[in-house]
């Protein structure tokens, strides 16, 4: 058996309140390999964003992570990390998607800008390379119109159109892991179905692992 890319062990996460403690994460374990697909399914407040969170080391300030939690990434315990060295990790090797794609994107600034520069944080180039990668990651996610795309706001785009663009900024590394938190929670019964058949595709063509979170009904 091949080692897990991801495997958290005991993670337990609290947040101090002015009412006290919130045991938001007692004690969960998990693991996924290289390529695969883990559903973590459960029901909402049970803590699989704040878990989530805590693997992308994006945890609010008032969260404390249990001091025997382990969150290992391919190899390496990421809560041993500094912030300089998760950065390394966030959005490259570990990319994440979230339920709501127009609270993720800046509203102000068009979608194509938005990707091209999560791309050159991570492997500098000249804008107009990273443009082109743009453009074949909106044609990947399946966007329609891909080029008239990479000049829009998000706010001329549907929900899906956006959550499409959310996802193309989330392989624009080339991530080993994708974690998506209900990545269609907000978005048409139809439209659903698509997102999550892309995501299939897409963890197929990149050999990627995927956490894909979802709420019980
Ligand atoms: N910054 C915070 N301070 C205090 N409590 C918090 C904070 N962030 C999250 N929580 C609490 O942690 C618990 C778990 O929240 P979490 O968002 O992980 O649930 P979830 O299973 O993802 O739910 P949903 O499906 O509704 O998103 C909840 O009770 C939530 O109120």
């Amino acid at each position: 058996m091949t080692d897990p890319l991801l495997k958290i062990e005991n993670v337990v996460v609290d947040f101090r309140t002015i009412h006290g403690t919130v045991n938001a994460v007692r004690g969960l374990s998990y693991e996924v390999a290289r390529g695969e697909t883990l559903a973590v399914v459960g029901e909402s407040g049970s803590g699989k964003s704040v878990t989530a969170r805590a693997i992308m080391s994006m945890l609010a300030e008032n969260a404390r992570v249990g001091a025997d939690s382990r969150i290992w990434f391919d190899g390496t315990d990421l809560l041993e990390l500094s912030e300089l060295e998760m950065q390394e990790i966030r959005g490259n090797r570990i990319s994440m998607i979230f339920q709501e794609p127009l609270t993720s994107l800046n509203p102000i600034h068009r979608v194509g800008d938005q990707v091209a520069e999560i791309i050159q944080i991570h492997r500098p180039m000249p804008k107009k390379q990273a443009m082109a990668e743009v453009l074949k990651l909106f044609q990947e996610v399946q966007l329609p119109d891909p080029e008239a795309r990479l000049s829009q706001y998000p706010h001329e785009m549907s929900g899906g159109q956006r959550q499409r663009v959310m996802i193309a900024m989330a392989l624009a590394n080339k991530p080993d892991l994708l974690i998506a938190d209900e990545p269609t929670t907000a978005l048409d019964v139809t439209v659903q179905a698509e997102i999550l058949t892309l995501l299939k595709d897409l963890q197929k063509s990149h050999n990627m692992a995927v956490v894909l979170i979802m709420n019980s009904p």
